[in-house]
Order: C-alpha cells, then sequence, then structure tokens
C-alpha cells in the first residue's frame, strides 16, 4: 500500500490523495485500538497538575500509533509547563477537545501568555460559550482572551481569581463543561478551596462529562455533582496513576469489521466509561451479541435482522460508524439529535447522507431524526471524500468491507487524529488498499 505516515501529519482539510480498498478477500483477524484519545487527554492534563508527570501509561505508547489528538494536548502542557515570561505558542490542528482544553489550562496557569492556533475548520467550531464562560469567571481579575479572525485566540492569564464558579450551557458541547473542570482542579490545587462549573440547560454528550469526572475521581479529586452542578471539593494523591484504555470509537470499526471476517477485537475494556462503548448495547436491536473472550478480547456474533436506533446525545462519534452499519443491515436505522452532527471535523451529518447515497440507500431527515434506509443490493464500487474528517474516512473503509463494494476514499491521511494506525488494521482483514 502507499505509505500514509511519511512526512509531518496533514491535519488539515483533505487531500487529494486517494486510496482504493478492495474488500473482496476477506480474512479474519485479531484487530487492535489506539490508546483513547478522550481518555488520555484527560490523563494527561491530571498528570500534570498532580504531579504525575510524565505519564508513563502515555510514554509507553509507541509514538506512531499515538494519536495526533494526544500529540497536540501534550504539546499544549508542555508549553504551559515553560517558565513563566515565555510566550507559547501551540497549534492545536482540528483538535477540538485539545484546543477547548488548553484555552481554560492556560487561563487558570497564572500569569501564562498563550497564542493558540488550529485549522479554519477548527476556527469555524462553536467555542463562543467556552470563551464567555472564562471572561465572566476571571476577567475581573485580570483574564484577557481574544480571539482572531479566526486565529491566533491569545490568552494572557490573571494571577488572583474572584468567585469559584464557572457557568456555562451545556446543549452546544459537552467539552465546554470538561474543560471548566479540569480548570476547577487545577484552581482547588492552588488555592485549597471548592472551585465548581453550573451548567444551564440540558447538557449534549452528557457521557463525556461523566468521563471527566471519572479521570478526575482516579487521579484522586473528590467531585460532588448536584442538579447540573459538578464542584471539584478535596484531593488526596492517588496510589498509582490508572491504565489507558483502548478506544471505543476505534473498537465500533474494528468490531465491525471482525463481525464482517469472524475475527475478534483485542483492547476492550467492558468496564470504560467511554460513551462509544454503547455500540455493544445498541447492535442488539439490529441482532448482533458481543462475546467476551479472554484478555479483554471481544467479537460480535449473530445475523443481521432489524435495523438500529441511536442518539447523537448519548454517542455522537458512533453514529456515523452506525450509519455504515445500517447500509448493510435488512431494515431502515433511526438515527436520533443528530444537529450536534453538524459541528464536528466536518458537517458528518451532510457526510452521513452522501455516504448512504454513495451506496444507493436513501436518508429522510425529519427535524432532528434521520431514518437510514439501506440500499436492496450494494453497488460493486463506491467512492467517498472524507472531507478532513477522520471518522468519515475510517467509516467509509469499514462500509466497503462490510457490503463488498470496492472504494476509492479522497484524503485517506486524516485518520491520524485518533486512530494512526487504521489502515495497517484493515490491511490485517485481507483489504488490499493500494
Ligand atoms: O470530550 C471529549 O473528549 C469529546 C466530546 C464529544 O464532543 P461534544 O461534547 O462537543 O459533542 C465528542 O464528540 C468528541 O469527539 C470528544
Ligand atoms: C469530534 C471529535 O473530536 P474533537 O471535537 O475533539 O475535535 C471526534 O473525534 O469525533
Amino acid at each position: 500500500m502507499a505509505r500514509l505516515d511519511e512526512g509531518s501529519p496533514p491535519m488539515t482539510s483533505s487531500s487529494q490523495t486517494r486510496l482504493h480498498v478492495d474488500p473482496s478477500r476477506l480474512t479474519p483477524a485479531v484487530l487492535t485500538p489506539p490508546i483513547s484519545k478522550s481518555d488520555a487527554q484527560r490523563a494527561l492534563v491530571l498528570a500534570h497538575l498532580t504531579g504525575a508527570w510524565p505519564l508513563p501509561e502515555i510514554q509507553r505508547e509507541p509514538e506512531h500509533f499515538l494519536p495526533a489528538d494526544v500529540r497536540v494536548l501534550r504539546r499544549g502542557v508542555e508549553a504551559l509547563r515553560l517558565p513563566p515570561g515565555t510566550v507559547r505558542d501551540v497549534d492545536c490542528a482540528d483538535g477540538g477537545a485539545p484546543f477547548r482544553i488548553l484555552v481554560t489550562q492556560a487561563a487558570v496557569t497564572p500569569g501564562a501568555h498563550v497564542r493558540l492556533t488550529g485549522t479554519p475548520r477548527l476556527g469555524e467550531r462553536p467555542h463562543g460559550p467556552l470563551f464567555e464562560s472564562l471572561r465572566e469567571a476571571l476577567g475581573p481579575s485580570g483574564l484577557v482572551l481574544t480571539e482572531g479572525k479566526p486565529w491566533p485566540v491569545e490568552i494572557r492569564a490573571p494571577e488572583r481569581t474572584g468567585e469559584p464558579v464557572f457557568r456555562v450551557p451545556g446543549d452546544q458541547s459537552s467539552q465546554y463543561a470538561s474543560s471548566l473542570l479540569l480548570g476547577c482542579a487545577a484552581l482547588y490545587l492552588r488555592e485549597r478551596r471548592p472551585w465548581r462549573v453550573e451548567i444551564t440547560g440540558t447538557l449534549t454528550s452528557a457521557g463525556y462529562l461523566e468521563l471527566t469526572v471519572s479521570w478526575l475521581r482516579r487521579f484522586g479529586f473528590t467531585v460532588e455533582e448536584r442538579d447540573g452542578r459538578f464542584e471539584v471539593a478535596d484531593y488526596r494523591a492517588p496510589e498509582r496513576t490508572p491504565a489507558m484504555p483502548g478506544d471505543w470509537s476505534s473498537l465500533g470499526y474494528l468490531l465491525l469489521l471482525a463481525w464482517r471476517t469472524g475475527g475478534s477485537v483485542e483492547r476492550a475494556d467492558l468496564g470504560s466509561a467511554h460513551p462509544d462503548q454503547a455500540l455493544v448495547r445498541l447492535v442488539e436491536r439490529a441482532g448482533l451479541r458481543a462475546e467476551a473472550g479472554l484478555n479483554s478480547t471481544l467479537r460480535l456474533v449473530g445475523e443481521a435482522r432489524d435495523g438500529l436506533v441511536a442518539s447523537g446525545k448519548e454517542c455522537p462519534d458512533l453514529l456515523p460508524t452506525l450509519a455504515a452499519l445500517a447500509c448493510v443491515l435488512p431494515r431502515s436505522s433511526t438515527l436520533t439529535d443528530v444537529g450536534i452532527l453538524r459541528v464536528k471535523e466536518s458537517d458528518r451529518l451532510e457526510g452521513i447522507r452522501t455516504l448512504v447515497d454513495a451506496v444507493g440507500g436513501k436518508t429522510v431527515l425529519e427535524g432532528e431524526t434521520l431514518t437510514i434506509h439501506p440500499p436492496p443490493t450494494p453497488p460493486r464500487h463506491f467512492a467517498m471524500d472524507s472531507r478532513g474528517d477522520h471518522r468519515m474516512a475510517m467509516v467509509s473503509a469499514t462500509l466497503s468491507a462490510l457490503s463488498g463494494a470496492a472504494l476509492t476514499l479522497t484524503g485517506p491521511e486524516c485518520v491520524e487524529k485518533s486512530f494512526p494506525g487504521f489502515w495497517q488494521q484493515l490491511e490485517l482483514t485481507g483489504a488490499r488498499l493500494t
């Protein structure tokens, strides 16, 4: 296959590189996901704050298997660890969570002066409510947070603080609240007084905020939750730093590939707090069942007999994967609360509709609900453009394997963001990549 890992990782919009996937000779294999970027980002920030830096669980991972967003977050934390007085420039590429987490960490690092940049797409994504929340809480103490057009976002952190509370709306992204709660941990350690986040309105992607809470607890923080308020109230150093789980978003593609080929996946921690573990429950409606083996291995078994139902409020990143599966099920599937998909690395609502259309299926959008009607028979070949979105690249390839239709994919390199070894794993299933 063409080498996709040469040179610096292109993490911006889709390249013109084309990759052909021929799924005509698939064989069973044991497939391995990378570490979870969402887990690793939280763990890195907490390791930095609690004196557990550098985190051995991340150091042990081969560098070329580390998701690009983990490298972004690590670079950002390294910049924050430089002596005061240095202007720190951090390129966040297209990492939404790394960027949003670093904005708050910069704002709560006394005396820090940080300039954050990223791709045009990251600049377009919504960040206003997070900036407003930081300005409201820390502006009176001297925080300066300015936005370029859209870059750089420049932050000068105050030396002191005021009332220990951040208020933020929950309906656009859970990452604002997660970022602020990690900020509360920093401020708790600095000031030894409780800090809290108050969420207004309903919270979307709530499982990701719970993931943040679970990491805070694993690192020794006491977090109290009540009626949309999350308070960091205490800290006691834990005996050891927690292990880093395999990524459930990546396991989604791999489990479907393993189902199609009779293979299995490893590093599937069923006790993980990652929202995309919902896959195991959601596929049951379609007639599939997860079977656990020894040493955290897992496989999907069963005959597809019905469609799926899933919500973008529960597991937004899984919806493209479930849409690919929906294209090979015998009945229609329903994805609800799909609006949030418009503000990811690409407009994934449009991406899903394009993908379903490319294999001859149909979609109907009514309000925030998308119905997917699978094609009567898959085509022999289809084409997709990832538009720089790692998940759209990986679900296109997964659908190629599931349906047996060859794929021409434009822009395959973007998988770097969360799963740099994805194409090698696909080759293990016998898919031919040229
Ligand atoms: O906190 C996180 O690590 C994430 C939260 C989710 O975003 P939203 O809360 O914006 O939906 C998810 O889509 C993203 O991939 C990772
Ligand atoms: C939306 C995603 O990530 P982020 O928001 O961190 O860019 C994702 O990985 O699907």
